[in-house]
């Protein structure tokens, strides 16, 4: 059965400064992600992962490539409607829940701004029940809401951060490293949530980490994404078992990275299931194995063809 695409990243750029100072933070980046699907995004610090987030949640611009949620290109300029819409139904959780939550307001605020934007005409009774909703769907005690985000620990203010993405009924959420500020005794409980929230509501998500150890428990395809570009995507269980990009491997065993001079010389590692034998082709997306794509060079070609024909 043809499974539905959420969202459709095409040839993504996003770059900062200018000139001399210009950064290409985000290169020709492409993925989907289909509907119901915990999709993880993982690189090391500064590969360009949350600035996929941010394009897609339209918060840093895109400088070339499309950006399609339910088939509508959502970068560049959108209709009022379709902006109204993917307010609503993408929602972002953030790294840090203590630098994500305005100190000066009380929960119950926090929680129902988002809301209270999309939906003009609400009744305060209304909005009263959903926020008492949210904070018990996430764990917390309706009396919560009167209270100001320096009363709770990193877990609850984290709760609090999902409960005020979870009001908007969303159907996609980006979840931005939303353990790694954690303490380590409440990060499964953060994760179970997320979890449970997915099966309760259908919810689809982005899952962004820079490690792969919380990544494959929780999600269904990765992409490993380094200096701005994904040099692998597969299936979890296929790319921790059958890991084939040296980056990848050393994102599981901490080993040392490739030397970055073989790096120029790009070109894509292609298995053929017919001859059961790895060539070389250009520089675009091909299938491995089923739906198992690499970004390599010849040197590491070599290494592959020796360590993983049958
Ligand atoms: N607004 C900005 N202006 C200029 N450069 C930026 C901006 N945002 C991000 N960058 C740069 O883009 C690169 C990618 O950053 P990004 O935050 O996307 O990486 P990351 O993989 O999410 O890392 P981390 O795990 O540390 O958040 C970094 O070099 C960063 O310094």
């Amino acid at each position: 059965m043809e499974r539905e695409v959420l969202l459709d990243v095409r040839d993504l750029d996003v770059t900062f400064g200018e000139r001399r100072k210009k950064y290409e933070a985000v290169k020709k980046v492409n993925f989907k992600i289909y509907k119901g699907e915990t999709f993880g995004l993982v690189g090391e610090s500064g590969s360009g992962k949350t600035t996929i987030g941010r394009a897609i949640m339209r918060i840093v611009p895109s400088c070339g490539g499309d950006i399609l949620y339910k088939g509508d290109k959502i970068n560049g300029r959108i209709s009022a409607e379709l902006d109204r819409k993917v307010i609503k139904e993408i929602q972002m959780i953030f790294q840090d829940p203590q630098a994500s939550l305005n100190e000066r307001a009380k929960v119950d605020y926090i929680i129902s701004e988002g809301l209270m934007n999309m939906e003009k005409g609400l009744g305060e009774k209304e909005r009263k029940k959903r926020v008492d909703q949210a904070l018990l769907d996430v764990g917390l005690l309706p009396e919560f809401a009167s209270r100001f985000p320096h009363e709770f620990s990193g877990g609850q203010r984290q709760r609090i951060g999902i409960a005020r993405s979870l009001i908007m009924n969303p159907d996609f959420i980006i979840a931005d490293e939303p353990i790694s500020a954690l303490d380590v005794s409440v990060r499964a409980q953060v994760l179970n949530l997320l979890g449970d929230m997915k099966k309760k509501r259908q919810i689809t998500y982005l899952f962004i980490a820079h490690d792969l150890s919380v990544m494959r428990f929780i999600t269904d395809r990765i992409a490993v994404i380094r200096k701005g570009e994904i040099v692998e995507m597969a299936e979890t269980e296929e790319l921790i078992t059958h890991a084939l990009h040296p980056y990848t491997r050393a994102l599981l065993s901490a080993i040392p990275m490739p030397d970055p001079k073989h790096e120029k010389e790009k070109k894509l590692l292609v298995y053929d299931p017919s001859v059961h034998d790895y060539s070389w082709e250009k520089a675009s997306w091909r299938e491995i194995r089923p739906e198992h794509y690499v970004l390599a060079n010849r040197k590491e070609a070599e290494e592959y063809k020796k360590l993983y024909k049958d």
